[in-house]
Protein backbone atom coordinates (compact mmCIF):
# COMPACT_ATOMS: atom_id res chain seq x y z
CA UNK A 1 0.00 0.00 0.00
CA UNK A 2 1.07 3.45 -0.48
CA UNK A 3 0.75 6.81 1.32
CA UNK A 4 -1.81 9.30 0.21
CA UNK A 5 0.88 11.36 -0.59
CA UNK A 6 2.66 9.08 -3.13
CA UNK A 7 -1.01 8.56 -4.41
CA UNK A 8 -1.29 12.00 -4.92
CA UNK A 9 2.09 12.03 -6.70
CA UNK A 10 1.08 9.64 -9.38
CA UNK A 11 -2.37 11.05 -9.69
CA UNK A 12 -0.76 14.17 -11.37
CA UNK A 13 1.45 12.32 -13.56
CA UNK A 14 -2.02 11.32 -15.08
CA UNK A 15 -3.00 14.86 -15.23
CA UNK A 16 -2.42 16.43 -18.09
CA UNK A 17 -3.25 20.30 -18.68
CA UNK A 18 -6.30 20.28 -21.30
CA UNK A 19 -6.40 22.99 -24.03
CA UNK A 20 -8.03 26.22 -23.69
CA UNK A 21 -10.90 28.18 -25.08
CA UNK A 22 -12.55 31.40 -25.24
CA UNK A 23 -15.78 32.33 -23.25
CA UNK A 24 -17.80 35.72 -23.26
CA UNK A 25 -17.28 37.18 -19.90
CA UNK A 26 -20.97 36.13 -18.67
CA UNK A 27 -19.85 32.70 -18.66
CA UNK A 28 -16.39 33.16 -16.81
CA UNK A 29 -17.54 33.51 -13.14
CA UNK A 30 -16.29 29.98 -12.09
CA UNK A 31 -13.91 29.08 -14.69
CA UNK A 32 -9.80 29.34 -14.80
CA UNK A 33 -8.06 32.34 -16.68
CA UNK A 34 -5.71 30.20 -18.73
CA UNK A 35 -3.56 33.47 -19.83
CA UNK A 36 -2.31 36.31 -18.57
CA UNK A 37 -4.61 39.65 -19.39
CA UNK A 38 -3.78 43.23 -19.80
CA UNK A 39 -6.00 46.45 -19.65
CA UNK A 40 -6.92 48.06 -22.33
CA UNK A 41 -8.09 51.17 -20.61
CA UNK A 42 -6.93 52.95 -17.45
CA UNK A 43 -9.74 53.65 -14.81
CA UNK A 44 -10.69 55.60 -13.87
CA UNK A 45 -9.76 57.53 -17.17
CA UNK A 46 -9.88 61.09 -15.90
CA UNK A 47 -9.57 62.21 -11.93
CA UNK A 48 -12.69 61.77 -11.00
CA UNK A 49 -14.97 63.29 -7.96
CA UNK A 50 -15.89 60.94 -5.17
CA UNK A 51 -18.44 63.19 -3.88
CA UNK A 52 -21.36 65.31 -4.50
CA UNK A 53 -20.51 69.03 -4.42
CA UNK A 54 -18.41 72.09 -5.99
CA UNK A 55 -14.99 71.81 -7.71
CA UNK A 56 -12.85 74.42 -7.11
CA UNK A 57 -9.64 75.55 -6.65
CA UNK A 58 -7.38 74.18 -3.80
CA UNK A 59 -5.41 77.21 -3.04
CA UNK A 60 -9.02 79.62 -3.02
CA UNK A 61 -10.42 76.78 0.01
CA UNK A 62 -11.13 78.84 3.40
CA UNK A 63 -13.59 79.02 5.75
CA UNK A 64 -16.86 81.50 4.70
CA UNK A 65 -14.82 81.93 1.02
CA UNK A 66 -17.69 82.36 -1.49
CA UNK A 67 -17.47 81.34 -5.06
CA UNK A 68 -20.15 81.59 -8.04
CA UNK A 69 -21.34 78.18 -9.35
CA UNK A 70 -20.36 78.47 -13.47
CA UNK A 71 -21.28 75.20 -14.30
CA UNK A 72 -22.46 71.52 -13.94
CA UNK A 73 -20.46 68.35 -14.48
CA UNK A 74 -22.01 64.81 -13.93
CA UNK A 75 -20.73 61.35 -14.52
CA UNK A 76 -20.77 60.96 -18.24
CA UNK A 77 -20.42 64.63 -18.59
CA UNK A 78 -17.61 66.92 -18.09
CA UNK A 79 -17.73 70.36 -17.90
CA UNK A 80 -15.33 71.80 -20.59
CA UNK A 81 -15.54 75.41 -20.35
CA UNK A 82 -12.72 77.63 -17.94
CA UNK A 83 -13.03 77.77 -14.26
CA UNK A 84 -12.05 81.42 -13.23
CA UNK A 85 -10.71 82.80 -9.77
CA UNK A 86 -13.82 83.35 -7.25
CA UNK A 87 -15.53 80.46 -9.72
CA UNK A 88 -16.68 76.52 -8.89
CA UNK A 89 -18.73 73.76 -10.78
CA UNK A 90 -21.78 72.00 -9.90
CA UNK A 91 -20.14 68.31 -9.78
CA UNK A 92 -21.38 64.81 -9.40
CA UNK A 93 -19.60 61.45 -8.01
CA UNK A 94 -17.75 60.06 -11.13
CA UNK A 95 -17.77 63.36 -13.10
CA UNK A 96 -14.62 64.28 -14.74
CA UNK A 97 -12.81 66.94 -12.57
CA UNK A 98 -13.08 70.29 -14.82
CA UNK A 99 -9.81 71.92 -15.22
CA UNK A 100 -8.40 74.54 -13.61
CA UNK A 101 -10.00 72.71 -10.79
CA UNK A 102 -8.38 69.89 -8.09
CA UNK A 103 -10.53 70.07 -5.06
CA UNK A 104 -14.53 68.99 -4.26
CA UNK A 105 -16.27 70.40 -1.26
CA UNK A 106 -19.10 68.21 -0.49
CA UNK A 107 -22.22 70.28 -1.31
CA UNK A 108 -23.08 69.56 2.63
CA UNK A 109 -20.18 71.79 3.92
CA UNK A 110 -21.34 74.72 1.24
CA UNK A 111 -24.56 76.68 2.06
CA UNK A 112 -26.02 78.02 -1.80
CA UNK A 113 -28.00 81.02 -2.43
CA UNK A 114 -28.73 81.33 -6.10
CA UNK A 115 -25.40 81.21 -8.51
CA UNK A 116 -23.82 81.51 -4.47
CA UNK A 117 -21.95 79.19 -2.42
CA UNK A 118 -20.20 79.79 0.91
CA UNK A 119 -17.74 77.47 2.52
CA UNK A 120 -18.58 76.31 6.11
CA UNK A 121 -16.33 77.12 8.88
CA UNK A 122 -15.75 73.38 10.13
CA UNK A 123 -14.54 71.78 6.40
CA UNK A 124 -12.15 69.02 6.64
CA UNK A 125 -8.78 69.16 3.87
CA UNK A 126 -10.03 65.62 2.18
CA UNK A 127 -9.71 66.65 -1.46
CA UNK A 128 -12.59 64.35 -2.90
CA UNK A 129 -10.50 63.30 -6.06
CA UNK A 130 -9.64 60.16 -7.17
CA UNK A 131 -6.82 60.11 -9.55
CA UNK A 132 -6.80 59.11 -13.28
CA UNK A 133 -5.18 55.40 -12.64
CA UNK A 134 -6.14 54.98 -9.25
CA UNK A 135 -7.65 51.98 -9.48
CA UNK A 136 -5.73 50.19 -12.70
CA UNK A 137 -3.83 51.25 -15.90
CA UNK A 138 -3.65 50.04 -19.47
CA UNK A 139 -0.94 47.78 -19.31
CA UNK A 140 -1.70 46.41 -16.17
CA UNK A 141 -2.05 42.34 -16.35
CA UNK A 142 -4.45 40.18 -14.44
CA UNK A 143 -2.13 36.75 -13.98
CA UNK A 144 -2.97 33.30 -15.01
CA UNK A 145 -3.95 30.79 -13.69
CA UNK A 146 -6.18 32.36 -11.60
CA UNK A 147 -9.97 31.03 -10.49
CA UNK A 148 -12.07 33.56 -11.60
CA UNK A 149 -14.57 35.09 -8.83
CA UNK A 150 -17.01 37.87 -9.11
CA UNK A 151 -14.59 40.56 -8.54
CA UNK A 152 -12.64 39.00 -10.68
CA UNK A 153 -15.18 39.30 -13.57
CA UNK A 154 -16.17 42.90 -12.76
CA UNK A 155 -12.62 43.91 -12.92
CA UNK A 156 -12.23 41.89 -16.49
CA UNK A 157 -15.22 44.11 -17.42
CA UNK A 158 -14.10 47.16 -16.18
CA UNK A 159 -10.93 46.27 -18.12
CA UNK A 160 -12.95 46.04 -21.28
CA UNK A 161 -12.81 42.54 -22.12
CA UNK A 162 -15.64 40.66 -23.07
CA UNK A 163 -14.56 37.80 -23.63
CA UNK A 164 -11.75 35.82 -21.85
CA UNK A 165 -9.37 32.57 -22.61
CA UNK A 166 -9.91 30.03 -19.82
CA UNK A 167 -9.10 26.60 -19.26
CA UNK A 168 -11.25 23.91 -21.18
CA UNK A 169 -13.27 22.11 -18.17
CA UNK A 170 -12.40 18.42 -17.65
CA UNK A 171 -15.10 16.27 -19.14
CA UNK A 172 -15.58 13.64 -16.54
CA UNK A 173 -17.20 9.96 -17.27
CA UNK A 174 -18.49 9.14 -13.89
CA UNK A 175 -19.42 4.90 -13.83
CA UNK A 176 -21.42 3.74 -11.05
CA UNK A 177 -21.08 -0.18 -10.75
CA UNK A 178 -23.07 -2.84 -9.32
CA UNK A 179 -25.59 -5.08 -10.13
CA UNK A 180 -27.42 -3.71 -6.80
CA UNK A 181 -28.02 -0.26 -8.01
CA UNK A 182 -31.25 1.56 -9.58
CA UNK A 183 -31.39 4.93 -10.10
CA UNK A 184 -32.96 7.54 -7.82
CA UNK A 185 -36.85 7.34 -8.97
CA UNK A 186 -36.56 4.19 -9.91
CA UNK A 187 -38.26 1.23 -7.56
CA UNK A 188 -35.59 -1.21 -6.25
CA UNK A 189 -36.23 -4.72 -5.72
CA UNK A 190 -35.55 -5.93 -2.21
CA UNK A 191 -32.13 -6.34 -2.48
CA UNK A 192 -31.12 -3.52 -4.11
CA UNK A 193 -30.33 0.19 -3.00
CA UNK A 194 -30.16 3.35 -4.54
CA UNK A 195 -27.38 4.57 -6.75
CA UNK A 196 -26.02 7.56 -4.60
CA UNK A 197 -22.37 8.42 -4.75
CA UNK A 198 -22.25 9.01 -8.55
CA UNK A 199 -24.56 11.95 -7.72
CA UNK A 200 -22.90 13.47 -4.72
CA UNK A 201 -18.94 13.01 -6.79
CA UNK A 202 -20.72 14.69 -9.63
CA UNK A 203 -21.64 17.72 -7.38
CA UNK A 204 -18.10 17.63 -6.10
CA UNK A 205 -16.37 17.78 -9.28
CA UNK A 206 -18.87 19.97 -10.54
CA UNK A 207 -18.33 22.62 -7.99
CA UNK A 208 -14.33 22.19 -8.84
CA UNK A 209 -14.31 23.34 -12.28
CA UNK A 210 -15.89 20.27 -14.06
CA UNK A 211 -18.05 18.63 -16.78
CA UNK A 212 -19.61 15.63 -15.68
CA UNK A 213 -21.25 12.49 -17.52
CA UNK A 214 -23.10 10.36 -15.39
CA UNK A 215 -22.69 6.73 -17.43
CA UNK A 216 -25.55 4.15 -17.05
CA UNK A 217 -24.50 1.99 -14.47
CA UNK A 218 -22.39 -0.93 -15.15
CA UNK A 219 -24.03 -4.08 -13.59
CA UNK A 220 -21.08 -6.56 -11.96
CA UNK A 221 -19.71 -8.47 -15.10
CA UNK A 222 -16.77 -8.39 -17.21
CA UNK A 223 -19.04 -7.41 -20.46
CA UNK A 224 -21.26 -4.43 -19.17
CA UNK A 225 -17.90 -2.93 -17.55
CA UNK A 226 -16.23 -2.82 -20.76
CA UNK A 227 -18.89 -1.39 -22.55
CA UNK A 228 -19.44 0.95 -20.44
CA UNK A 229 -15.78 1.61 -20.44
CA UNK A 230 -15.94 1.93 -24.02
CA UNK A 231 -18.53 4.54 -23.64
CA UNK A 232 -17.01 6.71 -21.89
CA UNK A 233 -13.39 6.68 -23.94
CA UNK A 234 -14.06 9.80 -25.66
CA UNK A 235 -14.12 11.32 -21.36
CA UNK A 236 -10.73 13.41 -20.48
CA UNK A 237 -10.91 11.36 -17.26
CA UNK A 238 -12.86 8.12 -16.16
CA UNK A 239 -14.07 8.10 -12.16
CA UNK A 240 -15.25 4.44 -11.51
CA UNK A 241 -17.11 4.13 -8.15
CA UNK A 242 -17.16 0.30 -6.35
CA UNK A 243 -15.87 -2.97 -7.84
CA UNK A 244 -12.96 -1.77 -6.67
CA UNK A 245 -12.27 -4.48 -3.74
CA UNK A 246 -10.90 -7.77 -3.43
CA UNK A 247 -14.29 -9.80 -3.70
CA UNK A 248 -15.42 -12.13 -6.24
CA UNK A 249 -18.08 -9.53 -7.96
CA UNK A 250 -14.80 -6.90 -7.67
CA UNK A 251 -14.36 -6.42 -11.38
CA UNK A 252 -13.50 -2.99 -12.34
CA UNK A 253 -9.89 -3.65 -11.89
CA UNK A 254 -9.77 -7.21 -14.15
CA UNK A 255 -12.24 -5.38 -16.70
CA UNK A 256 -9.80 -1.96 -17.55
CA UNK A 257 -7.15 -4.89 -17.66
CA UNK A 258 -8.48 -6.71 -20.29
CA UNK A 259 -8.66 -3.15 -21.91
CA UNK A 260 -4.91 -2.70 -21.62
CA UNK A 261 -5.04 -0.11 -18.67
CA UNK A 262 -1.65 0.52 -17.04
CA UNK A 263 -1.86 0.69 -13.48
CA UNK A 264 -0.52 3.80 -11.60
CA UNK A 265 -1.19 1.65 -8.01
CA UNK A 266 -3.76 0.23 -6.01
CA UNK A 267 -4.44 0.46 -2.85
CA UNK A 268 -3.49 3.45 -0.39
CA UNK A 269 -3.08 3.64 3.15
CA UNK A 270 -5.61 5.29 4.03
CA UNK A 271 -9.40 5.44 5.85
CA UNK A 272 -11.68 5.08 4.19
CA UNK A 273 -10.66 4.62 0.83
CA UNK A 274 -8.14 1.98 0.73
CA UNK A 275 -9.16 -0.41 -2.56
CA UNK A 276 -8.38 3.57 -4.38
CA UNK A 277 -6.55 2.45 -7.74
CA UNK A 278 -5.19 4.38 -10.79
CA UNK A 279 -4.05 4.37 -14.48
CA UNK A 280 -4.23 5.30 -18.16
CA UNK A 281 -7.12 3.57 -20.11
CA UNK A 282 -6.50 3.45 -23.64
CA UNK A 283 -4.60 6.67 -23.03
CA UNK A 284 -7.44 8.25 -20.64
CA UNK A 285 -6.32 8.53 -16.80
CA UNK A 286 -8.64 6.54 -15.10
CA UNK A 287 -9.45 6.46 -11.09
CA UNK A 288 -11.14 3.52 -9.53
CA UNK A 289 -13.23 4.47 -6.64
CA UNK A 290 -14.02 2.33 -3.41
CA UNK A 291 -17.93 2.21 -3.36
CA UNK A 292 -18.91 2.57 0.01
CA UNK A 293 -20.55 6.10 -0.09
CA UNK A 294 -18.32 8.03 2.81
CA UNK A 295 -15.16 6.21 1.16
CA UNK A 296 -16.11 7.73 -2.75
CA UNK A 297 -16.59 11.07 -1.50
CA UNK A 298 -13.54 11.29 0.54
CA UNK A 299 -11.88 10.02 -1.99
CA UNK A 300 -13.76 12.82 -4.19
CA UNK A 301 -12.34 15.27 -2.08
CA UNK A 302 -8.70 13.84 -1.63
CA UNK A 303 -7.98 12.86 -4.59
CA UNK A 304 -10.21 13.89 -7.56
CA UNK A 305 -10.58 17.28 -6.69
CA UNK A 306 -7.16 18.36 -6.92
CA UNK A 307 -6.40 15.90 -10.38
CA UNK A 308 -9.35 18.12 -11.66
CA UNK A 309 -7.54 21.76 -10.44
CA UNK A 310 -4.02 19.97 -12.15
CA UNK A 311 -6.26 19.69 -15.12
CA UNK A 312 -7.33 22.94 -14.86
CA UNK A 313 -3.56 24.57 -14.77
CA UNK A 314 -4.33 25.21 -10.96
CA UNK A 315 -1.07 23.33 -10.23
CA UNK A 316 -0.92 20.17 -8.30
CA UNK A 317 -1.62 20.46 -4.58
CA UNK A 318 -3.26 18.47 -2.37
CA UNK A 319 -6.64 19.75 -0.81
CA UNK A 320 -6.17 22.38 1.65
CA UNK A 321 -6.14 21.36 5.32
CA UNK A 322 -7.02 24.01 8.55
CA UNK A 323 -5.62 23.26 11.88
CA UNK A 324 -8.12 23.60 15.26
CA UNK A 325 -7.83 22.24 18.38
CA UNK A 326 -9.65 19.22 19.33
CA UNK A 327 -12.62 19.40 21.56
CA UNK A 328 -12.78 15.54 22.77
CA UNK A 329 -9.97 13.30 23.13
CA UNK A 330 -9.56 10.63 20.16
CA UNK A 331 -7.41 7.28 20.74
CA UNK A 332 -4.45 6.34 18.75
CA UNK A 333 -4.64 6.10 15.10
CA UNK A 334 -3.55 2.42 13.54
CA UNK A 335 -1.70 2.33 9.98
CA UNK A 336 -3.98 3.67 7.79
CA UNK A 337 -4.23 7.92 7.45
CA UNK A 338 -7.78 8.29 8.91
CA UNK A 339 -9.88 11.07 7.85
CA UNK A 340 -12.55 11.18 10.56
CA UNK A 341 -16.33 12.74 10.16
CA UNK A 342 -15.70 15.58 13.00
CA UNK A 343 -18.02 18.44 14.01
CA UNK A 344 -15.87 21.89 14.17
CA UNK A 345 -17.88 23.30 17.15
CA UNK A 346 -16.40 26.91 18.92
CA UNK A 347 -14.69 25.12 21.08
CA UNK A 348 -13.19 22.69 18.80
CA UNK A 349 -13.04 19.30 16.43
CA UNK A 350 -15.09 16.84 17.74
CA UNK A 351 -15.17 13.30 15.96
CA UNK A 352 -18.54 11.40 15.39
CA UNK A 353 -18.90 8.54 17.28
CA UNK A 354 -19.52 6.24 14.06
CA UNK A 355 -16.99 6.35 11.68
CA UNK A 356 -18.39 3.49 9.22
CA UNK A 357 -17.63 4.40 5.60
CA UNK A 358 -21.05 3.42 4.44
CA UNK A 359 -22.78 6.24 6.81
CA UNK A 360 -23.87 9.27 4.59
CA UNK A 361 -26.01 10.52 6.84
CA UNK A 362 -22.65 11.08 9.01
CA UNK A 363 -20.97 12.64 6.45
CA UNK A 364 -23.43 15.16 5.48
CA UNK A 365 -23.86 16.31 9.26
CA UNK A 366 -19.75 16.90 9.72
CA UNK A 367 -18.37 20.24 8.90
CA UNK A 368 -14.68 18.81 9.02
CA UNK A 369 -12.63 15.73 8.11
CA UNK A 370 -9.80 15.29 11.01
CA UNK A 371 -7.03 14.03 9.48
CA UNK A 372 -4.80 11.62 11.55
CA UNK A 373 -1.54 10.44 10.70
CA UNK A 374 -0.77 6.64 10.66
CA UNK A 375 0.43 5.66 13.95
CA UNK A 376 -0.70 8.90 15.29
CA UNK A 377 -0.70 8.89 19.40
CA UNK A 378 -3.85 9.48 21.55
CA UNK A 379 -4.44 12.82 21.25
CA UNK A 380 -6.05 15.38 24.06
CA UNK A 381 -8.54 17.65 24.52
CA UNK A 382 -6.99 21.56 23.46
CA UNK A 383 -4.01 20.03 20.98
CA UNK A 384 -3.97 21.01 17.71
CA UNK A 385 -4.96 18.68 14.56
CA UNK A 386 -5.22 19.63 10.93
CA UNK A 387 -8.80 18.81 8.82
CA UNK A 388 -10.46 19.15 5.75
CA UNK A 389 -13.14 21.38 6.06
CA UNK A 390 -16.17 20.25 4.36
N1 LIG B 1 -12.18 -8.99 2.41
C1 LIG B 1 -12.15 -7.68 2.25
N2 LIG B 1 -13.30 -7.03 2.02
C2 LIG B 1 -13.30 -5.70 1.87
C3 LIG B 1 -12.09 -4.99 1.98
C4 LIG B 1 -10.89 -5.70 2.18
O1 LIG B 1 -9.80 -5.13 2.29
N3 LIG B 1 -10.97 -7.05 2.31
N4 LIG B 1 -12.13 -3.64 1.89
C5 LIG B 1 -13.35 -3.00 2.32
C6 LIG B 1 -13.29 -1.61 2.04
S1 LIG B 1 -12.23 -0.71 2.98
C7 LIG B 1 -14.07 -1.02 1.12
S2 LIG B 1 -14.03 0.69 0.93
C8 LIG B 1 -14.99 -1.76 0.28
C9 LIG B 1 -14.87 -1.25 -1.15
O2 LIG B 1 -15.40 -2.17 -1.97
P1 LIG B 1 -15.75 -1.92 -3.48
O3 LIG B 1 -15.03 -0.74 -4.02
O4 LIG B 1 -15.54 -3.20 -4.17
O5 LIG B 1 -17.24 -1.49 -3.43
P2 LIG B 1 -18.55 -2.38 -3.60
O6 LIG B 1 -18.31 -3.71 -2.99
O7 LIG B 1 -18.97 -2.31 -4.99
O8 LIG B 1 -19.50 -1.53 -2.73
C10 LIG B 1 -19.29 -1.30 -1.36
C11 LIG B 1 -20.60 -0.80 -0.73
O9 LIG B 1 -20.94 0.43 -1.34
C12 LIG B 1 -22.21 0.36 -1.96
N5 LIG B 1 -22.17 1.12 -3.22
C13 LIG B 1 -21.38 0.83 -4.26
N6 LIG B 1 -21.60 1.72 -5.25
C14 LIG B 1 -22.54 2.57 -4.80
C15 LIG B 1 -23.18 3.68 -5.36
N7 LIG B 1 -22.88 4.14 -6.59
N8 LIG B 1 -24.09 4.35 -4.62
C16 LIG B 1 -24.38 3.90 -3.36
N9 LIG B 1 -23.79 2.85 -2.79
C17 LIG B 1 -22.91 2.17 -3.49
C18 LIG B 1 -22.42 -1.11 -2.22
O10 LIG B 1 -23.76 -1.44 -2.32
C19 LIG B 1 -21.75 -1.72 -1.00
O11 LIG B 1 -22.63 -1.69 0.10
O12 LIG B 1 -14.72 -3.12 0.34
C20 LIG B 1 -14.59 -3.62 1.68
N10 LIG B 1 -14.48 -5.04 1.63
O1 LIG C 1 -11.53 2.07 2.69
MO1 LIG C 1 -13.01 1.50 3.08
O2 LIG C 1 -13.16 2.88 2.29
O3 LIG C 1 -12.37 1.81 4.74
O4 LIG C 1 -14.51 1.66 3.80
Amino acid sequence: MISVHEALVHLFALADPLGVETVPLRRAAGRVLARDVAATRTQPPFDASSMDGYALRRAEVEPDAMFKVVGEAAAGHSYGGPVGPGQCVRIFTGAPIPPDTDFVVIQEDVTRRGDLITLHLDMDGKDNVRPAGGDFSAGDVVAAPRLLGAADVALLAAMNHPELPVARRPRVAIIATGDELVMPGETPSADQIIASNAFGLAAQLEAAGAETQMMPIARDTTASLKTVFGLASSADLIVTIGGASVGDHDLVASAAADLGMEQSFYKVAMRPGKPLMAGRLAGVPMIGLPGNPVSALVCGMVFVVPVIRAMLGLGTDPAPQSTAPLAAPLTRNGPREHYMRARLTAAGLVAFGQQDSSLLGILAQADALLVRPPHDPARGIGETVSYLPL
